[in-house]
């Protein structure tokens, strides 16, 4: 069962997702109310009888891995065994990534019916339309390839007449074609403003598990209950891994990393090993597992010696690393044949590597020849271009165009014939401080992710696990050394709070709780500092905020005496706090900061109390 929240809740996050789920972990209770996932077309409870309409099409957002399409396949599981929903006399399922390999094909609705269903070949399908209950689901318009223009798409009505697929699904969507069937869309959270608004009757949100949920996962999932109930205790102690794990997916990844841990543990008596904290550790844990599983399953060889297993494969690990952070740069997460092709992946071998394949790629079974890969969750992705760019700088040999024009973002030309070198003649960390700079000048925090994961890299328990894949030759603790001054000192002008916030979890991933020591007391006390904090103390400080399972009662600035630098750093925080102090006399507004600062105040859960 997964949390699932109806709402008019059409926000959209233009954060990366892990931010939108840390701030959906806080607000889960508040906002939103929860409902089954089969009652998605009953209006809400309590809802004025007057104001009622029949839904006829639902909206469900959820952000990758959250679990849509496992809603959409329990919906007719439900269904079908008798369950729920039986009004329904059919349910036509279209993955918009199928829909994509015939965009350029004409089909009428009752064709395209067929060619999905082809069991139905010899139905009167159009006769069937008018006189049955009909559902359409359409899954992951994220990925839809369809233009889907509702200003300029030629009127539809007749569903024996052959149009574009393009065509159709507007219609069917505009409610010009089979206006009586329902309709039900699902998407992540960026491409949900593709449809306008109007058409929507219902919005509903998959936010994944719930506290109790994530517990229920691990026991149910994990047979030892001994080695569950460890799990559990794991990942509670683990306050980022335990927010992760709000993500199905997620958990999926975590178990199969802890049970292995804990059966290994248990058979070698090693009392001391320790279960992973960071999601560097975690996710390390989860490829070398996934490696070993893969060749000992198709090579029959001795699974214990994984240095082998990645000397034998190291090419091939580079290359997908290489296609994973290039097309992260490019924000591309679904590829085709042609795509491994370009990058040297042998498909062939991708294939029979299943460890690679169904466990690190996911190949999309569809109905043609064409096939779709991506990896299992865009956190996969975000590992394997640290990895290779962490290979790529510790071997200073940048052979990646795409790589290169990165690191010259905002540098000097002086930079750009060193980069043309090979090898390149620049430290390590130096590398390291230029990808931390041009990262963090991404608005949305598309490569937060990347980022803790390179960094993390830097660690030699990392090196450790993945021996034989990353032959530094800089003495690991300086290069971490400096890589924790550049995290702590680098003065950023343009770069958004919740980027600093970013650094910070780099600084994590680095074990180094010494910063958040620094500041825990002031935000437990009613004390302040008796210096100012430094910019990055002021990040650490949101962040125990925000991390707070209690939003804190009222939140005042001036407590923490931030610098001038450090006080924008500290406006996360309001987000996990109950009452905000504003002080803002002698700013200046512009029209649409004020238009901001007035929509805030007349938002319901503001209550202003003197204006001057
Ligand atoms: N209710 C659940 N119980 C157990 N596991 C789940 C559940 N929901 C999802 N999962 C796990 O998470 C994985 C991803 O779920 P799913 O494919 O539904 O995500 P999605 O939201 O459709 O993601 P995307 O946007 O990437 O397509 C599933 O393959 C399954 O392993």
């Amino acid at each position: 069962e997964l949390h699932v929240v109806q709402g008019e809740n059409e926000h959209i996050n233009k954060q990366h997702e892990i931010w939108d789920i840390e701030d959906k972990f806080r607000t889960q209770t508040v906002e939103g109310t929860k409902i089954s996932c089969n009652d998605i077309f009953k209006s809400a409870p309590g809802c004025d009888e007057t104001k009622k309409r029949a839904i006829r099409m639902v909206m469900t957002k959820g952000i990758a891995g959250i679990g849509k399409t496992v809603s959409v396949k329990k919906f007719i599981l439900d269904w079908l065994d008798g369950d729920a929903n039986q009004d329904l006399d059919f349910i036509f399922m279209f993955p918009f990534r199928e829909l994509n390999l015939v965009k350029d094909d004409d089909f009428s609705l009752e064709t395209l019916v067929k060619e999905f269903y082809p069991e139905l070949k010899d139905v009167a399908v159009a006769k069937m339309f008018a006189n049955h209950k009909i559902l359409f689901i359409f899954d992951g318009l994220d990925e839809s390839q369809l233009k889907l223009n509702f200003k300029t798409t030629k009127r539809l009505t007749d569903s024996t007449k052959e149009s574009s697929v393009e065509t159709l699904v507007t219609n069917l969507i505009r409610e010009h074609l089979l206006p009586s069937a329902l309709v039900w869309i699902t998407s992540r959270p960026a491409a949900i403003q593709r449809i306008p608004k109007q058409y929507v009757y219902q919005w509903t949100e998959v936010r994944g598990f719930d506290d109790p949920q994530k517990v229920e996962y691990f026991r149910k999932r994990v047979e030892d209950k001994d080695i569950a109930e460890k799990i559990v205790t794991s990942i509670t102690m683990s306050r980022s891994l335990y927010i992760m794990c709000h993500i199905p997916i997620f958990c999926w990844i975590a178990s199969k990393v802890l049970v292995h841990l804990l059966l290994k543990k248990g058979n070698s008596q090693e009392e001391n090993l320790k279960t992973p904290t960071t999601l560097i550790e975690m996710y390390t844990h989860f490829f070398c597992i996934q490696m070993e599983v893969a060749t000992e399953k198709y090579e029959n060889e001795d699974f214990g010696d994984i240095e082998k297993i990645f000397e034998s494969n190291k090419e091939f690990i580079f290359k997908l690393g290489r296609m994973a952070f290039e097309k992260l740069e490019r924000g591309e997460i679904v590829f085709t044949s042609d795509d491994l092709k370009k990058y040297g992946i042998d498909i062939d071998k991708a294939g029979v590597y299943c460890g690679l394949c169904t466990s690190i790629f996911k190949e999309e079974s569809v109905f043609h020849s064409k096939k779709l890969y991506c990896f299992v969750h865009l956190t996969v992705q975000e590992y394997f271009a640290g990895l290779f760019v962490y290979k790529s700088f510790a071997s200073k040999s940048i052979e990646s165009q795409s790589l290169k024009d990165f690191l010259l973002k905002g540098s000097e030309d002086t930079l750009k014939a060193i980069l043309d070198e090979d090898p390149v003649d620049l430290p390590l960390d130096e590398l390291m401080e230029i990808t931390i700079a041009n990262s963090t000048l991404r608005k949305s925090g598309e490569l937060d992710m990347f980022l803790r994961f390179l960094i993390g890299m830097s660690l030699k328990s990392t090196q450790v696990l993945l021996y034989g894949l990353i032959q530094q030759t800089e003495e690991h603790s300086e290069v971490v050394e400096k890589i924790r001054a550049s995290l702590t000192d680098i003065d950023l002008l343009n770069c958004s709070a919740d980027r600093c916030l970013n650094l910070v979890h780099c600084l994590a991933e680095l074990k180094d709780s010494s910063l958040y020591e620094s500041v825990s007391h002031f935000v437990n006390s009613n004390q302040s500092p008796e210096t100012h904090l430094s910019p990055v103390q002021c990040s650490a400080v949101a962040d125990l905020i925000l991390m707070s399972k209690t939003p804190l009662e009222e939140f005042n600035l001036k407590k923490y005496r931030p610098t001038i630098k450090g006080v924008f750093r500290l406006l996360p925080a309001v987000r996990n706090c109950r009452k905000v102090e504003l002080e803002l006399s002698y700013t200046k507004f512009t029209d649409s900061e004020m238009e901001i600062l007035s929509a805030a105040l007349m938002s319901t859960h503001c209550t202003l109390e003197a204006l001057r």
